[in-house]
């Protein structure tokens, strides 16, 4: 578990947290805990997401557990800065959907004293870099990586395996659609289709 620096940073030094994973990681289940706490603490949470992403609700993100907090769909990684006054936390979830810029802008947060606490997908279905993730965590101060259950062996799973016929990049889907595998597994199943 994520051990929480004292809450009296914020207002003088921001940071930011960073919590990446493949698909059913509990990268949100965590996102949920870490802001829920803040509210607890009185702190002012903000939370974004993409707005592609109404795979549950338009306006919460969802845990595949179902857990939930309120969020604010927004188009663009500007929009958050717009939108983030007056607050000592924000939260954004499905960080691999945003543009290049998210990067910039988390650090324009941090930098005004905010705690910016981040959660995405580190690599999408072909074991890619996804979006700006990876520039994020450069730049983070914490950076948490979250396993999934590997749904073939039962080992711990960072891959997150497309089950369905679709070679573009964004395609929003649940378990008919992903599988998370450990990287043997996941593996074994692009060399077997390399060789059809
Ligand atoms: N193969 C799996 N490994 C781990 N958790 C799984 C798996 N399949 C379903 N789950 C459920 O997914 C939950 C995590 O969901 P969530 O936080 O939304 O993950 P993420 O945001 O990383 O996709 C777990 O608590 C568990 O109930
Ligand atoms: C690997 C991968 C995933 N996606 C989509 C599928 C889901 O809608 C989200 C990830 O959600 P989660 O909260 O992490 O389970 O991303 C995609 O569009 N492309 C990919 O390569
Ligand atoms: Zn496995």
């Amino acid at each position: 578990m994520f051990l929480e620096n004292d809450i009296n940073r914020a207002g003088s030094n921001g940071w930011i947290e960073v919590i990446v994973g493949s698909m059913f990681s509990g990268k949100t289940e965590e996102l949920i805990r870490r802001l829920n706490r803040a509210k607890i603490a009185r702190q002012n949470v903000e939370i974004f997401k993409p707005h592609i992403d109404v795979r549950y609700s338009e306006d919460e993100v969802v845990s595949h557990n179902a857990n939930s907090i309120r969020s604010t769909p927004v188009e663009t990684s500007a929009n958050i800065l717009l939108l983030a006054s007056n607050v000592d936390v924000v939260g954004i979830d499905e960080a691999q959907f945003f543009d290049a810029g998210l990067s910039d802008v988390c650090n324009e947060l941090a930098n005004q004293g905010i705690r910016v606490i981040v959660a995405g997908l580190d690599m999408d279905f072909k074991g890619n870099p996804f979006g700006p993730i990876p520039s994020i965590m450069a730049t983070a101060e914490y950076v948490t990586k979250v396993h999934a259950v590997c749904m073939r062996c039962g080992n711990l799973a960072n891959y997150s395996h497309r089950l369905a016929e679709a070679d573009k990049l964004v395609l929003l889907g649940e378990k008919s659609e992903y599988e998370p595998l450990c990287r043997h597994c996941y593996q074994k199943i692009y060399r077997a289709a390399k060789t059809k």
